[in-house]
This record gives structure tokens, sequence and C-alpha cells, in this order.
């Protein structure tokens, strides 16, 4: 810790609360010279002390005005450590006369038996155990002192005091939207020196960090700002500053408008929805500036951030130890109550990680919107939905399915609200990201564009309205599904789309070189996320062992007993007309997954022909291209 200018620490409290061992230890840390008090007793008063007889005023007074004048010498040269009891308010402005704004008291506290307990165990010490009574009688509480509790260890309570000498915050928030405000809480909840951001916008958004502060408790001690340069002095050094404001173009704004503030071995930790090769070139310029980038997704929402949320960073592995423990304080907590936060991987690889999850996201919330259809059109209201979900929980419990369940049953008067919401189904770019990624990468996760481009679909309102119009011959729907068999659909629809999503993660991690460790990636996606589900813990162990779900024994055998119902469910849903994207691209890609012989053939030999492009033969093992002259 480098001290900002010199000070006297006095290290007080009563006999007995350790105050000798404290002080030492901490002026060692501080590297700057330690006095013990009681070295500087003059004759009489030890005597008196080692016959049991209390120290009056009259004895203290010389001895306070001689530590007095040692800490102002030692002030003109450093700062110090003095250890002194001062008890009383008198006794301490003799102590600190003339150089009160350089005094820091430092009260050690305890009770009165763990006290008297230590000190039956000293043998050297010349303040009998008599005397604590009579000590912690005259004590008066110091205002503005930092007090420690002396339960902990010693080099705890150093610990404590150097966190709390330090005016300067641990860490930094930029941005107190939706998410940062959250997380802001969760790390100040976390007794975590923060220092918070928002920008100012004349007329739009005014005092935003100051504002927020005042509204909640747990941020008393957190400093506001909307001036990014004191906010960056604000913070210890090497600064850890996360940001959670939009992804892209603003995200490059916002490091812009930091840099110039910055200093060699900062932080920036980049907690948006940012694209991952986004991150990667900006990972490589901070670091041509000398400053470090850690990507990193973060899920839960509103809520998840607030109460823990599940984290994914990556980046260099040395720089994430630095970080590690403000990310792990805040993040959900496991079955094991490990944190759903781990270093994931080198470059963008958290950002990667984290736009799967949103792909996944997709998925499930399009399955769910699905099932619902299938359900209100078998005949049921948004009550009966929303009971028929709930008793799926025991086999298909999840976080989407639950909200779910609440969103059905909320009604503005006597109309359930999900009725009223425009079905035009909005997208921030992440479903789009993984789309374009698994494409690029040659992964068919098929159900992710399905997701995708059935909101795209959702957009086309108008369009639908009037088409609607000319096509919609008045049939009315013969569904004829039990519910059994809607969720056993709604499961097998479920692995694929885990299958898919965990080998688009795979392939990337080998394209990459990215070594992902998919069991971890599973387990910090058990709690704080919105995929968090009971899937997903079952995944965890699957994981270890592979990362081809399809042709893992416990899986194939699920796979044989939903596919019947799925098949059941599509085929019913096509012949009445409905929309199920991803519910049919489910049974699609596993049709086309598991087949031996596909019609690929012909594709090929379409190729060769108009572009001779070539092709392989079953028949030649060799892996011979051949060319056909086919007119
Ligand atoms: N909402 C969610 O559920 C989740 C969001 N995310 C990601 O987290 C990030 C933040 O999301 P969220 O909190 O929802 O978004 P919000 O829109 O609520 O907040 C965005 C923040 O960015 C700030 N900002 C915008 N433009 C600028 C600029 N030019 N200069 C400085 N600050 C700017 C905003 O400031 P101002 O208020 O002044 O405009 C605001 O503080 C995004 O990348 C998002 O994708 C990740 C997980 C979940
Ligand atoms: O990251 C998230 C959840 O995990 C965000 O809520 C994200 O905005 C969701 O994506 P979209 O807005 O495209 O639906």
């Amino acid at each position: 810790m480098i001290l900002s200018e010199n000070n006297v620490f006095f290290v007080m409290g009563v006999s007995g609360v350790g105050k000798s061992t404290i002080g030492n230890l901490l002026s060692k840390e501080l590297g700057i010279p330690f006095f013990d008090g009681d070295d500087f007793h003059p004759k009489e008063n030890i005597l008196k002390m080692s016959k049991g007889e209390p120290l009056n005023d009259e004895d203290r007074f010389g001895w306070l005005a001689t530590l007095n004048k040692l800490a102002k010498d030692q002030l003109k040269e450093n700062s110090c450590v003095i250890v002194c009891s001062a008890l009383k308010n008198k006794y301490r402005e003799i102590l600190s006369n003339g150089v009160e704004n350089n005094t820091k008291w430092i009260h050690l506290v305890g009770s009165y038996e763990l006290i008297s307990e230590r000190m039956k165990q000293r043998s050297n010490h010349f303040m009998p155990t008599g005397l604590l009574k009579s000590q912690k009688d005259i004590l008066e509480n110091p205002v503005n002192a930092i007090n420690v509790n002396i339960s902990l260890t010693p080099l705890e309570i150093v610990e404590v005091i150097k966190k709390e000498l330090n005016p300067k915050s641990e860490f930094g928030l930029f941005g107190l939207g939706v998410m940062g405000k959250s997380l802001s809480r969760n790390l100040a909840s976390k007794n975590i020196k923060l220092s918070i951001f928002n920008r100012h916008v004349d007329g739009i958004e005014e005092d935003v960090a100051i504002n927020f502060k005042n509204e909640f408790e747990e941020l008393a001690t957190t400093k506001a700002f909307d001036n990014v340069e004191q906010f960056v002095n604000s913070l210890q050094q090497p600064r850890k500053i996360m940001l959670m404001v939009n992804a892209g173009k603003t995200t490059d704004i916002v490091i812009e408008s930091l840099i110039p503030y910055l200093s060699d071995g900062d932080i920036l930790i980049d907690g948006g929805n940012s694209n991952y090769n986004e991150t990667k070139i900006r990972l490589d310029y901070l670091l041509s500036k000398n400053i470090h980038l850690i990507g990193t997704g973060v899920s839960g929402g509103e809520e998840g951030a607030l109460k823990g949320p599940s984290i994914m960073p990556s980046g260099d592995k040395e720089v994430y130890k630095t970080v590690a423990p403000f990310l792990n304080a805040i993040a959900a907590k496991d079955a094991n109550n490990l944190p759903c936060c781990t270093y994931v991987g080198k470059e963008g690889s958290g950002h990667f990680v984290k736009m799967v999850h949103n792909g996944i996201e997709y998925v499930e919330m399009q399955l769910l919107a699905e099932v619902v259809n299938i359900l209100k059109l078998s005949g049921n209201n948004y009550d009966e939905i929303a009971d028929i979900l709930e008793s799926w929980k025991s086999a298909a419990d999840s976080y989407l399915l639950e909200i779910t369940v609440k969103i059905l049953r909320k009604k503005e008067g006597s109309d359930w609200l999900v009725e009223k919401i425009m079905d035009k189904a909005g997208n921030k770019g992440t479903g789009n990201w993984t789309t374009i990624a698994t494409a690029e990468l040659g992964i068919p996760s098929t159900l992710i564009p399905a997701a995708l481009f059935a909101r795209y679909s959702s957009f086309y309102k108008e369009d639908r309205v009037k088409l609607n119009r000319i096509y919609d011959d008045g049939n009315t729907s013969s569904l004829n599904l039990t519910t059994e068999d809607i969720l056993k659909a709604y499961q097998f629809a479920r692995i694929i789309n885990h299958f898919q999503g965990i080998n688009l993660i795979s392939e990337a991690s080998i394209k990459y070189e990215w070594e992902l460790n998919l069991s971890e990636i599973a387990r910090i996606w058990t709690n704080g996320c919105i995929i968090k589900s009971n899937l997903m813990v079952e995944l965890v162990a699957v994981l270890k062992e592979t990362s081809n779900l399809l042709g893992y024994e416990k899986f194939v055998q699920k796979i044989k007993k939903l596919k019947p119902s799925t098949n059941k469910v599509v085929s019913q849903c096509v012949l009445n007309e409905m929309a199920i994207p991803c519910l049919s691209e489910s049974v699609n890609f596993f049709n086309g997954h598991t087949i031996a012989n596909s019609p690929a053939n012909i594709i090929q030999a379409q190729r060769d022909y108009f572009g001779a492009h070539t092709y392989q033969r079953i028949d030649d093992p060799s892996g011979e291209f051949y060319h056909t002259n086919w007119k």
C-alpha cells in the first residue's frame, strides 16, 4: 500500500487487545517505523502499574506529551505507528495536539472475556489482569476511529486496517443502467469499496450516479461520479473498472473516454454483451497501451445481477486473478456453494460462451412460446396453461419455465396481460451473432437460427395480418395431444438445443485453441443465469465424460423414450398449420443427424455437374476426389 501523505497511526485500546502485535505488523506492512508507547513510560509509571496501581491522569500527561512530541518529530520525515491505550478523549487530544489532520486512530476492540483470557496467557507483561476492568470503565470510545475486532487473526486485522486506511475505492463500475445499478448494489453489499459512474447529458442524464447512491443504504460509502477523470482517480491502482454499457460503438466510445486517465497495468472488465471478435480486437488494442481487458459474459438479468449472476470472464489468466476476488464475491453460488464464475479461457472466449448462452436462451424461450401456443390451441386458457407448466417442474424445471408460469398468470384487471402484448419479438444481437458463428464455424446448431428467424418473422406483423386474411381457411384446430406428449416433445427439443449449443462451444474451443472446460461452463450456468435448469445440473457430470450428448447412453435412452411423442406433436402441429420452428427443427435435425445415408450425394453430384467441384466415392475408402463428365 502506498501512503499518499505522512500520518501517525495510533493503535489504541485497552490492555490485552494486542496493540503491540498489530502495531508491529502494520508498521512492517506499511514500511514505516514502529513505536510502542509503553517503552516511553517513565520509571515511576511502570513501578506503579506493576504493583497493580492504576495510573491517574497526572501520571499520564507527561507520558502522553512525550508521545505527541515523538509523533511530531516523526511526521517531519515519515509516517509511523505508535501504540498507546489512549483511552480518554483528553488523552487523545494531547497525543494529536498540533497534528490532528495527520492522525489516524485504530481502535482494537474485543469482549471482556476474550481479552482477559488472552491476558492470562501472557507471562512477561507488567499489567495484571485485574486492571482490565478499570481500563474498560474509563474507555471513551473514539469517534472517527477505525474499529477492528480482535477476534480476527493478526494478519486479517492488518488487512482490515489497510483497507480502511486507503481512501481510494477498490473497484469501479461504469454505466448505471439496468445491469450496472444491480451490480453496484451487489458489489457494495459485499463490502467492496466502490466508485460508480454514469455519464452526464444536459437535461437528460443528470446526477444519475449521486441520485442512485442516495437511494440505497448499501451505497452509503460508495463514491458517485459523473466526471470520468475524478471517477478514475478515485480508484486504487491497478484500477479495476467494470463497464456495463451497450455493446458495440458505445463500448469503444467509453473505452476511449477512459484511456487518457488510466495508468499502466489498469484493468477494464467489459461485462456487456460484446461480440467476441470485437473483444479480441479491443484486448490487443488496449494491451498496446499497457492496459488489460477482461471480457466477461454476465447473465441473470436485473435480479440476477443484484442477487448473484453467472459470470463468464476471459482474457489473460494472470490478469484475471486480480479481478477474480471481486467477481467471485458477487457471483451466484452453485449447489456446492462455489461461485458461478470461472476463468473461461483466452481472448474473447468469455463473450463467445455468453453469446452461445444467449443462443440457447433464444431457443428455450421459443420452445416455451411454441408449447404455450399448442396448449392454447388445445383449448386451455392462460391460467390453465400456467398450471400445466407448473406441473412440469419436477420433470423439466428451469428459470425460464418458472417465469413463464408467472407471466401467464399476470393479469391487468380481469384480462391476462400477455393477451395485450404486441407479438413482435425484439433482440439485441447475440442470437444474430450466434447464428453467424455457427455458420462460420460450419457447425449445425440449427435451433438457434430457427429461434432467431422466428423473432424476425414476428416483426412482419402487418404482413402476417394481411396474408392471414388470404390463407386462413377458417378451419378450427383439431389438435389431439396429451399434455404428457407435449411435455415429452419439449424435453426432446431441449436436449437437442443443449447438444447443439455445447457442440458449438466445443468446436469453437478446438478451432480457436481456447481449451474450454465444458463441464465447468455448465456448472457456472447452474445458478444465476437465465438458462439455469435441472437439465444443466445434470450436464455438469455428463460433460466430464463426453461433449456428445446424443451418443451418451443415459441420453440415448431418454431420446428413445421422448421421440415418439415428439413426432406426434410435430406432425399434428403441421397438419393444423401451426408454426413450430424450434420443435419441428429439433426433429428435422435429429433425423438428419442420425441417418446413415443422407441425400447429400445428390448435392455433391449437382455441384460436380455445374461447377466441377468433384466428389468422393463410398466405394473408394482412400478419400480420392472424382470428377464426372455428366453431359
Ligand atoms: N439487461 C439485461 O438483462 C442484460 C444486459 N446485458 C448487457 O449489459 C450491458 C448493459 O445492459 P443494460 O444495463 O441492460 O443496458 P441499459 O440500456 O439499461 O444501460 C446502458 C448503460 O450504458 C450507458 N451508456 C450508453 N451510451 C453511453 C455513452 N455514449 N457513453 C457513456 N455511457 C453510455 C447508459 O448511460 P445513460 O443511462 O446515461 O444512457 C447506461 O448506463 C449491455 O451490453 C447488455 O447487452 C448482459 C446481461 C443481461
Ligand atoms: O444477455 C441477456 C440475458 O442473458 C440480455 O437480457 C439480452 O438482452 C437478451 O438478449 P435479447 O435482448 O436479444 O433477447
